[in-house]
């Protein structure tokens, strides 16, 4: 069966029975640089890893640092797409491996970003089909993060919508989106795009509870799950943190 490896990596992503992610991103350095909650990285892998994340997303170089017993137990994706601020375009992503290096790690998984709305979106787009194409060829599971440049997400979901569907469109299999700020909206996004939706951290805020609040909305929204990093990261108790995270997305049914 053409794609069984497809669906044999991707149900290591998902909790087995709630059949929702939380994923745990750690690829920010490459653009924001050893930023707070990733600088000390090998200490901070153990306790992000001891709060169980269903899946890990890095690039090559830190993926390397996570023990081999752990990544038995967790899901991996390889980040494929890179970009930095000392640009002062760090939005725009250009791809840094393939799938065959991939298969090569044992990842579950690849993604990549697209930044759309600017004027190298068209090349992101490319590189995001063609990606597809060589995750069908090697049965891969292929997870795109889109943003939309200059938009609050908040104030213009039906953006986040757009993008969200573009990136289904081209292959992926899993979509990662910022939060639109209500469940209403996210369900917009949520309902527009075919493959699973899972919902994005961004920026650390003062109140965890608004975040928790934020998630469940998004949850009850369709949301097939969180990829939140800084937010947990950074905050005083990252382990604690993904305890919370998991009792809402896997709420009722472990795992
Ligand atoms: O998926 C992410 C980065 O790739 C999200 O990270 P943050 O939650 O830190 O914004």
């Amino acid at each position: 069966m053409e794609s069984t490896g497809r669906e044999r990596r991707l149900r290591r992503l998902w909790g087995p029975t709630s059949g929702r992610t939380v994923l745990m991103p750690i690829d920010q350095p490459v653009t924001m640089g050893p930023i707070a909650g990733l600088d000390a990285i090998d200490s901070q892998l153990v306790r992000l890893l001891a709060g169980a994340p269903n899946g890990i997303i890095g690039h090559r170089g830190v993926l390397r640092r996570v023990p081999a017993e752990v990544a038995r137990s967790t899901g991996v994706v390889m980040h494929l797409s890179a970009g930095t601020a000392l640009s002062g375009r760090g939005h725009v992503k250009t791809l840094t491996g393939d799938v065959v290096e991939a298969v090569r790690i044992g990842a579950d998984a690849v993604s990549a970003q697209v930044t759309f709305g600017v004027p190298e979106e068209t090349d992101m787009l490319r590189d995001l089909a063609q990606l597809a194409g060589a995750c069908a060829q090697w049965g891969m599971p292929l997870l795109a993060m889109v943003y939309v440049a200059g938009v609050d997400p908040t104030a213009a979901p039906e953006k986040i919508a757009h993008a969200a569907r573009a990136a289904a469109e081209l292959g992926s299999d899993i979509v990662k989106v910022p939060y639109t700020g209500s469940a209403d909206s996210f369900a917009t996004v949520v309902d527009g795009c075919f493959a699973p939706v899972v919902m994005a951290g961004g920026e650390p805020s003062d109140s965890w509870e608004d975040v928790l609040l934020d998630v469940k909305d998004a949850l009850s929204a369709g949301a097939a799950g969180v990829c939140i990093g800084r937010k947990v990261q950074q905050h005083a108790a990252p382990e604690a943190a993904l305890a919370d995270l998991h009792a809402l997305v896997h709420a009722n049914n472990p795992g």
